[in-house]
């Protein structure tokens, strides 16, 4: 799942400009924390260490990065999978999407 949303977000202009020409990503560095970072929201297992928000500050983007990263997201679990954990997964990543933005002032009240 998450191989393949990076995937999706490489083949995307928009995100794959913050990713890989502005944050420069060692991808063989964040995708197993991307795995930890899953692992834990939906399976339980605490793996992942880290604050996700802070990295996200830095970022040249606005509300349409992440309208475009959770209909890749979405896409991405509707393709493969199905059944209360898939939709687990939907809802947490439009949560925290929609939380990201609120804390970094993209959202009009
Ligand atoms: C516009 C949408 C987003 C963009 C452009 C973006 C971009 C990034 C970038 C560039 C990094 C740093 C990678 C690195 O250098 O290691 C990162 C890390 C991360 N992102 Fe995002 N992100 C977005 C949305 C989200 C959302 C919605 C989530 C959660 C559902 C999320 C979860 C994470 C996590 C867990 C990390 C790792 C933080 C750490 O522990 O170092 N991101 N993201």
């Amino acid at each position: 799942m998450v191989n393949s949303f990076y995937e999706k977000v490489n083949k995307d202009e928009l995100l794959s400009y913050v990713f890989n020409d502005f944050s420069k990503v060692n991808w063989e560095k964040h995708l197993p924390k991307m795995y930890q970072f899953w692992n834990y929201l939906l399976l339980g297992i605490p793996e992942y260490k880290g604050r996700p928000f802070p990295v996200h500050t830095q970022l040249p983007v606005e509300s349409k990065h992440f309208d475009v990263w959770l209909r890749l997201f979405k896409a991405n679990i509707d393709e493969q999978f199905s059944g209360p954990v898939a939709d687990m997964a939907k809802v947490k990543g439009e949560q925290i999407a929609l939380t990201f933005q609120y804390r970094m002032g993209l959202l009009e009240d």
